[in-house]
């Protein structure tokens, strides 16, 4: 899979996203999440595509496993490279997710991978152990669905850079390790709580890295990009 950093293209509408893209003259690996979606739909996917950037479509499934099955099936058609499901959503949901992906993927194209997000990165510790009712260390739970999603047959997970390095002596460096949460040093963490650096994600193993708004509200978008990138050591 393609490891240049992930452009989240968090906005609301298909306008904003293409004034956004029309500053680069190099093929992009963007995020298309709800945001976007739910606004602009299947269509925004089929653009993106048709300008030669790589998509993860970020719906993160989290229902019964039919239910997100059938979704898959229909999400695989669009063409897509990445799409999530909540890893807590169980290992028969994330099973039936993979077939979806099989069943959906046209004969001779490559399935879109599929990750499991953990433990959201906007997510502390102390949140998860008193509003989700989970008995384990963060770091615990995190590599707990990293491991249950490895023996569903998922390619990886989204985690924090603070996790990376766990999952990959466990489940392999080549199991995908999606790193959101990613900040320039000194760069506000907004909502996000597990935060880290470009080159702290190359040094503990991330494979792929998400960045949203230090780039897209960024002065000079492609500049940021390309500090970013640089930082992170381009493409491997
Ligand atoms: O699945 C994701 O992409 C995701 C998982 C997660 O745990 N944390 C997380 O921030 N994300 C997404 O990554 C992006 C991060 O955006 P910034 O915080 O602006 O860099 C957002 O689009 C989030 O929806």
């Amino acid at each position: 899979m393609n490891n240049k950093p992930i452009i989240a293209l968090d906005f609301p509408d298909e306008q904003k996203v293409m004034t956004f893209l029309s500053q680069f003259n190099e093929p992009l690996f963007v995020k298309v999440g709800l945001e976007l979606y739910l606004q602009a739909g299947p269509d925004i996917i089929r653009e993106i595509k048709a300008q030669g950037h790589d998509i993860f479509l970020d719906l993160k499934l989290h229902d019964i496993p039919n239910t997100v099955k059938s979704a898959m099936k229909g999400l695989a058609k669009l063409g897509v490279d990445l799409v999530n499901v909540h890893a807590a959503g169980g290992s028969n949901m994330m099973a039936a997710a993979l077939e979806g992906l099989k069943e959906g993927t046209e004969e001779g194209k490559q399935r879109p991978a599929l990750i499991a997000v953990t433990q959201l990165t906007s997510t502390t510790e102390e949140e998860m152990q008193n509003e989700q009712k989970i008995n384990l260390s963060l770091d615990q739970s995190v590599l707990h669905y990293a491991k249950l999603a490895k023996s569903a047959g998922l390619d990886g997970v989204v985690c924090s850079v603070l996790e990376a390095k766990a999952i990959s002596e466990v489940c392999g460096e080549s199991f995908l390790k999606v790193t959101p949460g990613i900040r320039m040093a000194g760069g506000a963490a907004h909502d996000q709580k597990r935060v880290a650096t470009p080159d702290f994600a190359r040094q503990e193993g991330s494979t792929q890295i998400v960045v949203g708004r230090a780039i897209t509200q960024a002065e000079n978008p492609v500049e940021a990009y390309h500090a970013v990138q640089q930082l992170w050591g381009g493409q491997q």
